[in-house]
């Protein structure tokens, strides 16, 4: 069987994504693009021979689409997602699931209503070879109970419009889905510490920042956010148990001896960094739709991640440990 997948929002992670259906992922096709900007989703389009529509609605009610792709801004999201679910189709949509937690929790309800799962959120890092493995030793018991995570998300530079806020929305947005995912275990709060600001920032910006975690099991995680490192994107992760560690590895790269040194390159961009991960994310959820079983980072996950990051942004704004407030997740949702 091969899924007709229309997408909403043709920027650069929608054209990305419209390229790897199109050229890496098997049993896919793109028949229908759309952006506000309809140049942009024409020529998106005209690439890989699909229509261009007008709007999102049209995507999601075209007789040729079985599967919908949300990659607009953040604040789209929710109403591209009910609309599929309002039309039974499965739907991939890239983080955040939307933009309040209020938004995530009415996806939900709707999802529920629906009687099974159609909403699939875009966190790749679950689809990457390392923490793949990683996740693998925590699972297999081998270091024993998970005590802590240290992670570190670097990026080389941001733009100005990046504002302090964004070092959780955007950023350690990442880390905290998969910490939770990896632990299989719950953030129930959220402390940021804000360290000497580095010079090489916009004057807005409050970079770098320590984020601390507790889990519901009392295992303690810390992020550092520092998107002006200038040296590099570079994910660091280790997680350390009663009786070991285990360690996120660096993505391979050759390791030159020469005139006295021994160097290795760091790399710039995370679009190289996650490239794979991207593919089998976008394999994984056509095999899962063509199945009729759409599984990988749920609504709920995305609501969680909504609520973590809210407290995490109260607790950069006040100093305080702020809870988060989750409840149990729904047995639809187990
Ligand atoms: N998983 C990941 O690692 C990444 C996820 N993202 C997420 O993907 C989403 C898109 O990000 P980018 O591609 O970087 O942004 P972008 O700005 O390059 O593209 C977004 C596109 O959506 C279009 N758009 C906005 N509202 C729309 C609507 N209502 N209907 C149709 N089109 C609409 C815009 O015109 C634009 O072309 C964001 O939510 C972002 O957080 C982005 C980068 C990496
Ligand atoms: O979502 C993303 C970007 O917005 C963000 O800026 C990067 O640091 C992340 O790693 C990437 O996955």
């Amino acid at each position: 069987m091969t899924v007709n997948v229309g997408v909403i929002g043709a920027g650069m992670i929608g054209a990305d994504h419209v390229r790897r259906l199109s050229t890496i992922v098997s049993g896919a096709q793109v028949t229908a693009v759309t952006d506000i900007d309809a140049d942009r989703a024409a020529s998106v389009a005209a690439g890989v021979g699909a229509r261009s529509l007008a709007t999102g609605q049209e995507v999601i009610d075209a007789a040729d689409v079985d599967a919908v792709l949300v990659t607009s801004w953040g604040p789209a999201h929710a109403e591209s997602v009910l609309g599929a679910i309002a039309a039974g189709k499965p739907v991939f949509c890239e983080k955040p699931l939307a933009t309040t937690a209020e938004d995530c929790h009415k996806i939900i309800d709707a999802e529920t209503a629906h009687g099974r799962r159609l909403v699939q959120v875009g966190f790749m890092r679950r689809y990457d070879a390392g923490y793949r493995a990683m996740k693998q030793v925590i699972d297999s018991g081998e270091i024993g109970t998970p005590l802590m995570v240290h992670c570190a998300h670097r990026n080389p530079t941001v733009p100005e419009r990046y504002h302090s806020e964004m070092a959780t929305h955007d950023t350690a947005v990442h880390e905290i889905d998969t910490v939770r995912w990896l632990l299989g275990d719950e953030i129930v709060s959220a402390q940021v510490l804000t360290p000497r600001r580095t010079s090489h920032r916009f004057e807005h910006l409050q970079d770098p920042q320590i984020m601390l975690f507790e889990t519901a099991e009392g295992a303690r995680v810390d992020v550092e956010v520092f998107v002006n490192c200038q040296y590099g994107y570079d994910i660091q992760c280790e997680a350390v148990g009663e009786t070991g560690t285990v360690r996120l590895p660096d993505p391979a790269a050759p390791v030159v001896r020469s005139a006295g040194r021994q160097s290795g390159p760091v790399l710039q961009d995370w679009k190289d960094r996650f490239a794979e991960a991207y593919d089998v994310e976008i394999q994984e959820w056509v095999d899962s739709v063509a199945a009729g079983a759409v599984s990988g980072p749920s609504s709920w996950d995305g609501y969680a991640a909504a609520m973590i990051c809210d407290a995490n942004v109260e607790a950069l704004h006040t100093g305080e440990i702020v809870s988060t407030g989750l409840k149990d997740r729904p047995a639809f949702y187990a």
